[in-house]
């Protein structure tokens, strides 16, 4: 008998984790290698599953795919490591039924690979299982459902064995990108899944609420292999709790809910197996169920009413200076209170936080942006990297940000570590700032990343980064594009150091409807100069610039009057070609922005005098 003619007729208990029983082998290691080097291992534990009841085994392949094997540089095995399992799995199964597994790969992340590599890998190991000749396939721990739905019409298309694939889900009822699990299910069943269900990442008790709220398909069963628990982090180990009379209990629950498939995941154990395969002993598999409404999805209307006008929307009608004060390195705050005040009288429209520039700690931006606008009600554009926070960290700050009232946010990757203090230290970027501007755009929405509701809608105004300084000015704008079509509503640029070079920029931008804010900075010194021009890349400073720097000497008041210049004869082309104009003060030498936002005014109040007479 196959085992969808066996399914109709009652359920069938899966095996439960085996990557969870190999972590003696170290947590870092590929277990699907173990088929080659230590099958006797492997053997071990389908048959201890098939002893506590197990109806259904699958392969030891989860992750025996090109993109997870060549992680260890395995990928050259992907055959063999594949072949072995399915002969393992069937030496040991004593009549149980084995599935060629293969694991989803995408996370969150939908670009850490594309769909190509994804499908390339995938249709490997599928050619290379069905080869071996199972009873059917196991598709599981799906993230993603695009990802998912694409593997199984390539799986579909090749085979007409039983397919079950299994999602895990973000949380209690709904996937990563916030469909709801029984839409999700039904759409798997509809391109032709035999047993579709969930898998991994939850215990029994999220599992059965879930199954709650979906209904029993005509045309596909229904399987569940919950985790054991949530795991703890013991000694650089994941932990979960056992609990077997849990496991029978749920067991009867998951009947309840339809389930035909009842396994573990991650976790689980032959007792707990043998504790399920025990409790639904017997019973008939349930047909017919009520199925729970699910709560209406929360609607969200509210959003803060802005009282300011965007950076961007100022910049598309006006003069709009902004200028970037580096929170302070130390705990002292004075000095940086005391320059923030002095620009502010300049009538600028905000000063710029950078986030951590240089990988370099400074007083978070946040703290310091909150204390400027409490103190001396002054607008901050606050930077945000991707280098510093993970997924979670971005959205509690975002969050954090609004709760605080700052809206105006500049998403970048951010230097690298290596360039900083700590040049060992990790770096995240769990997102790009493309997909950064992305989520910010989402949070506008009252939506976070996991499409979850926020409860409101932030009020986020969102910049990009402009790198100008580099060979192919094209291909930057080009970047700028693609920020736009994610949302970006104005850009920062890079500071630029010569006029031919705004000219180019004015010309490569002028087709964009978002504003560019340039960027001037002072030099401070011949030093300075030379470092900018040696060991920035992509800035070279002209000759000219050069020998006036070198002209002041050790002189400071020669070598600020000749920055002052420098920047101001920039500022005179600048100011001709863009209306937001980004100082950067260095050093938080706020005398010399404070100088040239000043000087910005004087031109624009002459250039209206002008205009009027
Ligand atoms: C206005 C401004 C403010 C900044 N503030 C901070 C800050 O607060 N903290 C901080 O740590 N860093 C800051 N940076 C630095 C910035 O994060 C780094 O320069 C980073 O390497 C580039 O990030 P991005 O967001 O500008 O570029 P992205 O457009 O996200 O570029 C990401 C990657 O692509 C590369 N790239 C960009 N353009 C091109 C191109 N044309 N061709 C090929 N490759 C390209 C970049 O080198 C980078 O590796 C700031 C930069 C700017 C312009
Ligand atoms: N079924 C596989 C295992 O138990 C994968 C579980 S989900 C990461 O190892
Ligand atoms: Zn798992």
């Amino acid at each position: 008998m196959g085992l969808l003619q066996d399914l109709e007729e009652r359920i069938l208990i899966g095996d439960g984790a085996m990557g969870t029983l190999l972590y003696s082998y170290g947590i870092d290691r590929c277990f699907e290698e173990l088929n080659v080097s230590k099958p006797e291992e492997i053997k071990r534990i389908h048959k201890a599953y098939v002893e506590a009841g197990a109806d259904i085994v699958q392969t030891n392949t989860y992750g025996a795919n090109f993109i997870k094997l060549s992680r260890y540089g395995l990928e050259d095995d992907t055959k063999r490591i594949n072949q072995e399992a399915v002969r393992i799995a069937r030496a040991s199964s004593d009549g149980a039924y084995v599935l060629g597994t293969m694991g989803g790969i995408r996370t969150f992340n939908k670009n850490a690979y594309s769909l190509e590599e994804i499908k390339r890998s995938f249709r490997e190991q599928l050619y290379l299982l069905l080869h071996e000749e199972p009873d059917g396939l196991l598709l599981e721990t799906y993230y993603d459902l695009e990802e998912a739905r694409e593997v199984l019409k390539i799986a579909r298309k090749e085979t007409e064995l039983p397919i079950m694939l299994n999602v895990s889900m973000h949380e209690q009822g709904v996937l990563q990108d916030g469909t709801p699990l029984r839409e999700a299910l039904r759409s798997i069943a509809g391109l032709g899944a035999d047993i579709t269900g969930i898998n991994c990442r939850l215990g029994p008790y999220h599992m059965i609420e879930a199954l709650t709220e979906v209904p029993i398909f005509r045309d596909a069963y229904l399987s569940v292999y919950p985790n054991s628990s949530l795991p703890s982090l013991e000694g650089g180990r994941l932990v979960y709790d056992t609990d077997d009379a849990y496991f029978r209990e749920s067991a009867i629950q998951f009947r309840t809910q339809g389930a035909r498939i009842i396994g573990g995941c991650c976790g689980t154990t032959p007792n707990h197996i043998r504790a399920m395969a025990d409790a639904v002993h017997g019973l008939s598999p349930v047909t017919d169920k009520e199925v729970k409404i699910r709560r209406e999805e929360e609607v969200i209307s509210v959003r803060d009413e802005r009282t300011d006008p965007g950076l961007d929307e100022i910049a598309a009608q006006k003069r709009s200076i902004i200028v970037e004060l580096d929170p302070p390195k130390k705990l002292n705050f004075g000095k940086f209170l005391q320059a923030a005040a002095e620009l502010k009288e300049t009538g600028i429209e905000a000063l710029t936080l950078a986030d951590n520039s240089l990988a370099t700690p400074r007083i978070s931006n946040a703290a310091c942006g909150s204390l400027l606008k409490e103190r001396l009600d002054i607008r901050s554009l606050v930077h945000i990297t991707c280098r510093d926070r993970n997924i979670i960290g971005l959205q509690s700050h975002l969050m954090g940000l609004d709760t605080l009232g700052l809206t105006d946010i500049l998403a970048i990757t951010g230097d690298p570590s290596k360039i900083g203090d700590f040049p060992g230290a990790t770096s995240v970027y769990d997102l790009t700032s493309f997909d950064l501007i992305r989520l910010i755009k989402q949070f506008n929405e009252g939506i976070s990343l996991s499409g979850k509701p926020l409860g409101k809608k932030t009020n986020f105004s969102v910049a990009g980064a402009f790198n100008p300084n580099v060979r192919h000015l094209d291909k930057a704008v080009k970047r700028l594009e693609k920020k736009i079509e994610c949302g970006a509503d104005y850009f920062v640029s890079q500071p630029v150091y010569s006029e031919q070079q705004l000219i180019d920029i004015h010309h490569e931008t002028k087709h964009l409807k978002t504003p560019v804010y340039i960027g001037i900075m002072p030099l401070t010194s011949s030093r300075n100069a030379e470092f900018i021009h040696h060991e920035i890349p992509g800035i070279k400073l002209s000759d000219s610039i050069r020998e006036k720097m070198a002209q002041g000497g050790e002189d400071k008041r020669k070598q600020k009057a000749e920055g002052l210049a420098i920047a101001k004869s920039l500022l005179d082309t600048a100011c001709e070609l863009f209306n937001g104009i980004y100082l950067i003060t260095p050093f938080l030498r706020s005398d010399l922005t404070s100088e040239l936002a000043a000087y910005i005014k004087q031109k624009d109040e002459k250039r209206a005098d002008v205009y009027l007479h």
